[in-house]
């Protein structure tokens, strides 16, 4: 069938990569603190502007990172309700109510050591975990969030999750956890929210071999409550993403983190990054979490 002829070629391309496909990527910063970081910041002053863009572009969503200045053993700024990612979620809801507001539920930019967990006799303490993550969901439902995103990786925490939201009373926030392959490409992410493990490395995410393992950990997390699945790197897990379609209904949402943007920028031009995304809603992926929505967005 000749199918090369230019008007044909544009009939058969697609489905293309739209706007309505990418959720923005807000790392927040707090006023006065330093801009200069490998990974773009903002800060809450900024977010009415920057949200009146990315609507304006067909941009529906962001995924929203913020963390403490004041960081303890207990994570205890994680649930403030002034803490920044609070004020952040406001700030987006009171410029646009109709978008969707996704957030990061963890420790890691909150306590003393960069954990995704509270350590207790120097281990891991699950329980203790799992009840402060329940209690920044609710906060972070409180403040407007529509999809809470546990990202500790840690087995329970997202039924623990679940159950705190439908306690508070917010039975219609759904839940996104992350589903994490061990990686080195969350440096950048690391050091711009200072957020790197003390024990330097995060045990609970998934070695890059354990093909098998990361699809049982999805299923796990739905059959724990989840609506949606983040799957992160991107761009390396687009096999787990592919299995998991034909294994569950819930939303699949390859986020491109923070060193797959840095690399495929590095050049200042987006349409390698844009591509990336084409194959990946060429293969599944229901929405993709990136920062260069906006950038990509204004070229298409
Ligand atoms: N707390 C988990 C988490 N939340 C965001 C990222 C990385 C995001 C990025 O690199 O853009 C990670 C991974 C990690 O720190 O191990
Ligand atoms: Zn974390």
């Amino acid at each position: 069938m000749p199918t090369h002829r230019l008007a044909v070629r544009n009939f058969l391309d697609g489905p293309a990569l739209t706007p309505a496909d990418l959720t923005m990527v807000f790392l927040v910063r707090e006023d006065g603190d330093r801009p200069d970081r490998p990974m773009p910041t903002i800060v809450v002053g900024e977010i009415p502007k920057s949200v009146h863009e990315l609507a304006a572009l067909g941009i529906r969503s962001v995924k929203i990172f913020a963390g403490s200045r004041l960081r303890d053993a207990r994570a205890s700024q994680s649930v403030s309700s002034h803490g920044l990612m609070m004020r952040a979620i406001r700030q987006v809801k009171e410029t646009e109510p109709g978008i969707a507001v996704m957030t990061e539920t963890c420790l890691c930019s909150h306590t003393d050591t960069g954990e995704c967990f509270l350590t207790s006799c120097g281990a891991p303490d699950i329980e203790a975990t799992a009840e402060v993550l329940g209690e920044q969901a609710v906060a972070q439902a409180d403040a407007g969030a529509d999809i809470v995103g546990p990202a500790a990786m840690i087995p329970g925490t997202t039924a623990a999750v679940r159950a705190a939201l439908d306690t508070a009373g917010h039975t219609d926030v759904a839940i996104m956890p992350h589903l994490i392959f061990n990686s080195a490409l969350y440096e950048g992410y690391r050091t711009t929210m200072g957020a790197a493990p003390a024990s330097g490395q995060r045990a609970f995410q998934i070695a890059p071999g354990r093909a098998d393992q990361a699809v049982q950990t999805g299923l796990g997390f739905v059959r724990e409550g989840a609506d949606m699945l983040l799957l992160e790197p991107a761009l390396f897990s687009v096999d787990t993403l592919l299995r998991l379609r034909k294994l569950c209904a819930a939303a699949l949402m390859p986020f491109s983190v923070s060193g797959e943007y840095q690399r495929l920028t590095s050049d200042g031009d987006v349409r390698p990054l844009a591509e990336a995304f084409t194959m990946l809603k060429r293969a599944g992926g229901d929405r993709i979490i990136t920062y260069g929505a906006v950038e990509i967005a204004r070229r298409l």
